[in-house]
């Protein structure tokens, strides 16, 4: 059969990358207990291309996320070098976007539910090898703001605490979704009874966060947990008082660099 794609090219361009998208398919990633937990994934993965050749072989990417679908920081360094390896690349890259699923304890009925936590793998090996981690936790603020102002009660609502680091040591998913719960104003849970609910309500009372308020305690656990020295926090609170949000951002000094 005629091997299109593996054709001369003449026109001498060299392609920074090329390859499959939005491919569906289940992965395993390792839970901090040792357990591996069955998600499924949203995957990139790519080459650079030689200006002589016409087409990369993007059936083989398939093919080799098939064969290693545990994903972890080894795993994810063994696949790139593996795809150089099979499709004759210098450089590879990998982005895996997945739901997470993390245990949790109601605090007063101590009721055990789910929630799921957007994570994002990215990872690509040239000369070097760099891993970056986004994990993105739901978490309630309550303004400061607000409860100063009012004879009774305060504004409240659901956030999104988003982390990535970048680092070549792994990071469990877990610390980082603690490290933002412990910097918001109270976790959310997806199963509360009414003894928690009243608990979850009076905490996060005595806990008023603003965005700006969550974004420096997450720094100021990152730095003093030495987690990574490469960084970016990104909070947005889907504000209950506006038709809009808020948010605040910090980027790290090395992570700029
Ligand atoms: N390179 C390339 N291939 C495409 C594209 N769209 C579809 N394909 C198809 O993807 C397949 C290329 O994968 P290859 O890995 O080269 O397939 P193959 O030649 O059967 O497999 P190998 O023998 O391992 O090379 C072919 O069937 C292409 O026609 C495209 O835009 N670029």
């Amino acid at each position: 059969m005629k091997d299109v794609q593996q054709q001369v090219d003449e026109r001498d361009i060299y392609l920074n990358e090329v390859g499959i998208k939005d491919l569906v398919f289940p992965i395993e990633i390792k839970n901090k207990d040792g357990k591996w937990q069955t998600t499924h994934a949203k995957i990139s993965l790519s080459v650079d291309l030689d200006p002589s050749q016409r087409g990369t072989h993007m059936s083989r990417f398939v093919d080799i996320i098939q064969k290693n679908n545990r994903i972890d920081l080894k795993h994810i360094k063994n696949i790139l070098a593996v795809i150089q390896e099979k499709l004759g690349a210098k450089k590879s890259f990998i982005e895996l976007e997945f739901e997470y699923f993390i245990k949790k304890e109601a605090p007063v009925s101590k009721k055990i539910s789910y929630i799921n936590v957007g994570v994002k793998y990215k990872a690509w090996l040239g000369d070097t090898f760099e891993f970056e981690m986004t994990v993105n936790t739901p978490a309630t603020t309550l303004c400061p703001c607000s409860k100063e102002i009012s004879e009774v009660s305060a504004h409240n609502q659901r956030a999104n605490i988003s982390i990535t680091v970048r680092s070549n040591e792994f990071i469990w998913i877990e610390d980082l979704v603690k490290i933002s719960e412990d910097s918001a104003s109270s976790p959310v849970y997806a199963l509360l009874k009414r003894p928690d609910e009243k608990y979850v309500t009076e905490y996060a009372y005595e806990n008023p966060r603003f965005v700006e308020d969550v974004c420096r305690e997450v720094k100021i656990q990152l730095d003093e947990n030495k987690i990574a020295t490469r960084y970016k926090i990104l909070v947005e609170s889907f504000e209950s008082i506006h038709n809009h949000n808020a948010f605040a951002k910090i980027i790290s000094e090395a992570m700029l660099k």
